[in-house]
């Protein structure tokens, strides 16, 4: 695999302004989350820094509020209370239309289904985020095939999810979160839905192709061979981060 990112989107769409870090070093933090559904408490004091670059690991039981912070981090849920700053702006101070726009602008996501749009090719599905950008449909869907190439799935760009297999599928999922170039990526279960030879393959691919473009990764797992690819693990336990573990 190359390790140096396709020309064409550096060229077509240029990483965005650095936004800066805190005097600690951090990109993205989460300060004293509180956040319940209901009677729930899914977030309990929950803090957590991501510095420019790294992997980060969320870990934990079933229910512990892995997901919930991660929402909270990119931006998609609001705490009821505590402070998400990302390269100093506070997130959670923001409109929705200002929070969506810095989504669409900085940050990537993976899911563990890859939510590609079904009625579009592959290549189609990693050129949208570049279409929302403003950049032209050629230019889009040329840089598109780059990142299928690189992630080793050149030839599923002119067929649609629905023909491709999981694996090929996540990869074109993971090529349409990183295209954009985002500051960060957020992948919830992102190999869950794949079994572990596939799952490390698309694991390897996804910090390969992240370091390459400098952005930093936080996923969520419960798989220690996935968080093995990790350049730190926090684990979450009733709703705060217990403990974090340098790998
Ligand atoms: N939209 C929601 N409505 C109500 N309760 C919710 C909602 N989302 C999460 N919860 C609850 O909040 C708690 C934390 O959920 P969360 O999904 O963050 O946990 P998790 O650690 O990611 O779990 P898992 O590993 O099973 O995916 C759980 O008790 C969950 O049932």
């Amino acid at each position: 695999m190359t390790t140096s990112p396709p020309a064409a989107s550096a060229s077509t769409h240029p990483a965005p302004a650095d936004p800066g870090t805190t005097p600690g070093g951090a990109l993205l933090a989460a300060h004293d989350l509180h956040l319940a559904f209901g009677p729930t408490t899914a977030l309990a004091s929950a803090s957590l820094e991501v510095h420019p670059g790294e992997v980060l690991a969320l870990m934990g039981p079933s229910g512990s509020g892995k997901s919930t912070l991660l929402h909270c981090l990119a931006g998609i849920l609001r705490p009821d209370s505590g402070r998400v700053t990302y390269g100093g702006r506070d997130l959670t101070a923001m409109s929705d239309v200002e929070r969506s726009a810095l989504r669409r602008s900085e940050f990537g996501f993976v899911f563990q289904f890859g939510q590609l749009v079904p009625e579009l090719t592959c290549a189609e599905n990693v050129a949208l985020p570049l279409r929302l950008a403003g950049v032209g449909r050629r230019d889009a869907l040329g840089t598109a095939r780059e990142w299928l190439t690189r992630l080793e799935v050149p030839d599923v760009a002119d067929k649609r999810p629905g023909q491709t297999s999981g694996g090929q599928g996540q990869r074109v999922a993971v090529a349409r979160a990183l295209v954009t170039r985002p500051r960060v990526v957020f992948a919830d279960e992102p190999t869950g839905a794949l079994d572990s030879l596939n799952g490390e393959r698309v694991m390897q691919m996804f910090v390969a192709a992240a370091r390459d473009t400098g952005a930093a990764v936080v996923l969520v797992t419960h798989e220690a061979r996935v968080a093995a690819y990790s350049d730190r693990e926090a684990v979450v336990r009733d709703g705060r981060v217990r403990e974090q573990v340098r790998a």
